[in-house]
């Protein structure tokens, strides 16, 4: 589906974001892509997305190279970006004209998707709020049939009754064929939709299986860190912390709590958790 050989990109003569990445994202998954700021999330969409130009390594998406922009992956792989710029005319006339593009836009779902969200697709689209738009262009992508969504702070400016609408859709439509990949400071926003997490830290790009990860990770809270603690924070006078599974029943594990594991490079951690690549 998504494969990346000893990627390197970097901007101008900015250090390198990613030097020598290889992973691979297996079809059929909803991958969280996290990351503190600046570590490159949304220049991984583009790269993917094919808008920019990998200084050395390969990508392949879907069979194809990104950067060759061709018809056959553009008709398969939508990009949804944090900022969106759209034409001045009604979004019932964009879905008309644009929605042809794609063999699997399925106009009726597409249809049912803008009422969830409350968008009328008779208004002109540079009249529409920020929320307003990104529910637009959410409902024409997830009713696209693409088969890989790449989607760049997709509850950015949702209200809370369209997040839902977001997690329902994708844990209901998602298909085997399908991958979605989410790039998010948000996680809590998505969590329960998400089964692999792609984390960007400390120049590396790190994989995580979230059907896996129990199998070698749990969760403790209590008073105290436990002394086998990999990771540990307190909140509202609890200790938060990451242990190693050791056998104990698969728990649920807090994703922004795996994520500020990662984020403060705690090495045991590091050690004890780093995933095969997919
Ligand atoms: N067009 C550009 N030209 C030069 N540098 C850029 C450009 N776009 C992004 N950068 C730099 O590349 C780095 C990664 O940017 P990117 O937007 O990919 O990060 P991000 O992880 O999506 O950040 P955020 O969480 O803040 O959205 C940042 O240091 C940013 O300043």
């Amino acid at each position: 589906m998504i494969t990346l050989s000893q990627l390197g990109f970097g901007y101008g003569a900015q250090a390198p974001l990613f030097q020598n990445v290889s992973l691979t994202i297996p079809t059929g998954r909803c991958v969280a892509l996290l990351g503190a700021n600046g570590q490159g999330k949304s220049t991984l969409l583009k790269l993917l997305a094919g808008a920019l130009t990998p200084k050395s390594g390969n990508l392949r998406v879907l069979d194809e190279i990104p950067r060759q922009r061709s018809p056959q992956l553009y008709q398969q792989l939508f990009f949804v970006p944090d900022q969106l710029e759209l034409p001045p005319i009604s979004g019932q006339r964009y879905l008309d004209r644009f929605g042809l593009f794609y063999p699997g836009f399925d106009a009726e779902r597409c249809a049912q998707l803008l009422t969830r969200f409350e968008v009328d697709p008779s208004n002109t689209l540079t009249e529409l709020s920020l929320g307003q738009c990104k529910k637009f262009y959410l409902a024409f992508a997830l009713s696209s049939g693409c088969r890989l969504l790449l989607l760049d702070e997709p509850t950015n400016g949702l209200d809370i009754p369209a997040k839902a609408v977001l997690r329902d859709w994708i844990a209901r439509h998602l298909d085997d064929e399908q991958t979605v990949l989410i790039a998010t400071h948000q996680i809590k926003d998505i969590d329960a939709s998400v089964d692999a997490l792609l984390l960007l830290a400390h120049g590396g790009v790190h994989w995580f299986d979230l059907w896996e990860l129990p199998k070698s990770v749990a969760q403790s809270i209590g008073p105290q860190a436990p002394e086998h603690s990999l990771y540990h924070e307190s909140r509202a006078g609890l200790c938060h912390a990451l242990v190693p599974a050791r056998g104990t029943p698969p728990c649920e594990i807090d994703l922004e709590l795996l994520f500020n594991a990662f984020h403060h490079n705690f090495t045991g951690m590091m050690v004890e958790l780093e995933p095969e690549a997919a």
